[in-house]
């Protein structure tokens, strides 16, 4: 008779052997995770029978990781002495940097297979691997015997985890732990989670006090991006979106090289020419932190625009009009609009939600914030929706009920996304325990945003807890996105609704304070109350009608509102309006220009 454990592997080779020969997806008792891998590795025709990987035997063995892990693996080694287990870490792109084994057997085995420091075991060049796995998918897992992709890993078995940066939430590599096939298999997973949870803090404790101090020094200067800011520290790069939009990977590099040339001056100003050809005025301060340099803080001023100058706080309108410049459109889905603002904003939220990069949106209400988290979270792929906790619905507020304990009841991992709304509305006592919450979230690799309608807002801790943020640009001012958000909403209502010429003219007149929400809202209610096929200037409320200068008492609304109710059911005819209503004309002119009414007339 066949132990359990016999059993399932059989099941499991026929099971990946069926799956090799034919184009049907693995068989269900194959585990989720190494079903999605397989098909991964078969779509990428990874060889199952040789082990083939890149090797690079350069690599800097002093890099934070590394020295992080080393004490970590020294321990371990001693703990795992003769036994038939080896420990390994690799960097975030699979590159082993480090393996320790107990026994001999095993470490021949390994340097057969090529699982080595040098070689690279990413799932992309071995296909399913507990390394890989971890990798690909930001999560621990277990990977038995024969459920490796390739033949000659299936002797062995792995449980691996990713190795994540606690302060920004970014894989930095992954801890594996292989042994012979066997029951002490079971155990492996949560000896390598310690494992992890002592890299990560040996990590957390050497940079967090360069990464605190860079942030502390971006934020204080950013002010919520208003000019392009560029923070550079060893291993961390961080940009507003005024930046982000207009620099490459390769430009940062040069930026880098041109701040350490700069040397320990307190504050310097130097021209650099950018990759594309393009020249910026730099400024450079040098960030100190208490374990030494951290990086350099660098506000640029591009030379095409002069609003822009390094030191100028000009405010949103200089960051629009260089944004303008040089954002393309970025769709996304179910939204509508190409203003350069409205691009630049989605596309930053987009590489967020793909990196997962803590983000702040702030912005008028209705213009679009949650919307544009769960575009941007769904264009990753993301099965479930963003979870929203409001920090100003009164039941968070409620004593059963905290506000962190609604963050941390929320479900996190990777392809799950959290939204803080209303992040200024925290009180702030709730302050630490809510960062902590969000902290707790982001680590597990969840993306984490945090909503607000005017920055800055956010008082500490809470503003250490997003590494970025952007600004949703108001209805009024991107305007030429009227027709397009429009088609959007009413296709929304339902197919067919269309609308009179005149209908564009007059929206472009009203300024919108409560945003694409409250145009979304004009539209329904026209669309529900239509008399026509389409949406006439009658079906549209009033208030759309004057120019709403000053605010109105109950009365005085009331009044416009008939007013202008009359002029549209004769067609703006000044005189037959009048008499409808029993006043002189000379009334109805003197009441249109107090009320701001601009709506079209005939002479
Ligand atoms: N670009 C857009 N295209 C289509 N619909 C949009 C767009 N922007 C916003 N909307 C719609 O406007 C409404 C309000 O948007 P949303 O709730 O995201 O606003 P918000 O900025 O998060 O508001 P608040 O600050 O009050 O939370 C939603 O129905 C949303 O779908």
């Amino acid at each position: 008779m066949l132990s359990d454990s016999t059993a399932r592997d059989r099941n499991i080779a026929r099971a990946r052997l069926q799956f090799l020969a034919n184009e049907d997806p693995p068989a269900p008792i194959v585990p989720e995770g190494i079903r999605n891998s397989w098909q991964r590795s078969k779509y990428l025709g990874i060889g199952t029978d040789e082990v083939v990987v890149p090797y690079q035997p350069d690599y800097d063995r002093e890099s934070r990781l590394v020295r992080a892990a080393t004490p970590v693996l020294d321990r371990l080694e001693q703990v795992l002495a003769g036994s038939d287990a080896c420990v390994i870490v690799t960097d975030r792109k699979g590159w082993v940097r480090d393996r320790r084994v107990g026994e001999k057997r095993l470490s021949a085995h390994l340097d057969r297979v090529h699982l080595a420091p040098g070689f690279n075991y990413a799932e992309q060049f071995v296909g399913t691997n507990g390394i890989g796995v971890a990798l690909e998918e930001r999560r621990p897992n277990v990977v038995l015997g024969t459920e490796h992709f390739n033949e000659r890993l299936q002797n062995v078995s792995c449980a691996a985890a990713p190795i994540r940066n606690s302060v920004t939430g970014r894989v930095e590599g992954a801890m594996n732990l292989t042994c012979w096939n066997g029951p002490a298999r079971t155990l492996m997973a949560a000896l390598v989670q310690e494992a992890v949870a002592d890299i990560e803090r040996v990590m957390y404790e050497s940079s967090s006090s360069h990464q605190r101090a860079l942030l502390e020094a971006f934020q204080q200067v950013t002010h919520y991006g208003d000019r392009p800011v560029l923070c550079l520290g060893q291993d961390l790069v961080l940009a507003n979106s005024a930046a982000t939009a207009r620099l490459s990977g390769d430009d940062h590099r040069l930026l880098h090289e041109a701040a350490a040339e700069l040397g320990h001056a307190p504050r310097t100003r130097k021209q650099v020419r950018l990759t594309g050809g393009e020249t910026v005025l730099m400024r450079c301060r040098q960030v100190d932190s208490s374990a030494g340099t951290a990086g350099y803080l660098l506000e640029l001023a591009f030379t095409d625009h002069p609003g822009d100058q390094a030191g100028d706080r000009t405010g949103s309108r200089s960051r629009s009009r260089e944004e303008q410049g040089s954002a393309l459109p970025w769709p996304l889905p179910g939204l509508a609009g190409t203003d350069p603002a409205w691009n630049t904003v989605s596309r930053t939220a987009s590489r967020c939600a793909r990196e997962r990069t803590p983000l702040l949106l702030h912005g008028e209400t209705g213009t679009g914030k949650s919307a544009l988290v769960r575009a941007a979270h769904a264009l990753t792929g993301a099965a479930s929706s963003p979870v929203v906790v409001d920090a100003m619905d009164p039941r968070a507020a409620d004593a059963g009920t905290d506000l962190s304990a609604a963050l941390r009841a929320a479900p996190t991992g990777p392809g799950r996304a959290l939204v803080l709304r209303n992040v200024d509305a925290v009180a702030p006592e709730q302050g630490p325990a809510v960062a902590r919450a969000l902290d707790a979230a982001a680590a597990q690799g969840t993306w984490i945003v945090g909503t607000l309608h005017r920055a800055p807002g956010v008082p500490e801790p809470l503003r250490r807890c997003f590494v970025e943020a952007a600004a949703v640009p108001a209805l009024r001012h991107r305007l030429a996105d009227l027709p397009a958000l429009v088609d959007c909403l009413l296709r929304r209502v339902g197919a067919g609704v269309e609308y009179a010429p005149e209908v564009l003219p007059l929206l472009r007149r009203h300024d919108w304070p409560g945003n694409v929400r409250q145009l979304n809202d004009v539209l329904s209610k026209a669309a529900a109350g239509r008399r026509t096929y389409r949406i006439e200037l009658r079906d549209l409320p009033p208030s759309l009608h004057s120019a709403g200068g000053r605010s109105l008492s109950a009365w005085e609304a009331a009044e416009r509102d008939t007013l202008v109710q009359a002029l549209l059911e004769v067609d703006g005819n000044k005189l037959l309006a009048a008499q409808r209503l029993g006043i002189s004309r000379t009334t109805i002119y003197r009441k249109m220009r107090a009320y701001g009414i601009t709506l079209p007339t005939r002479p």
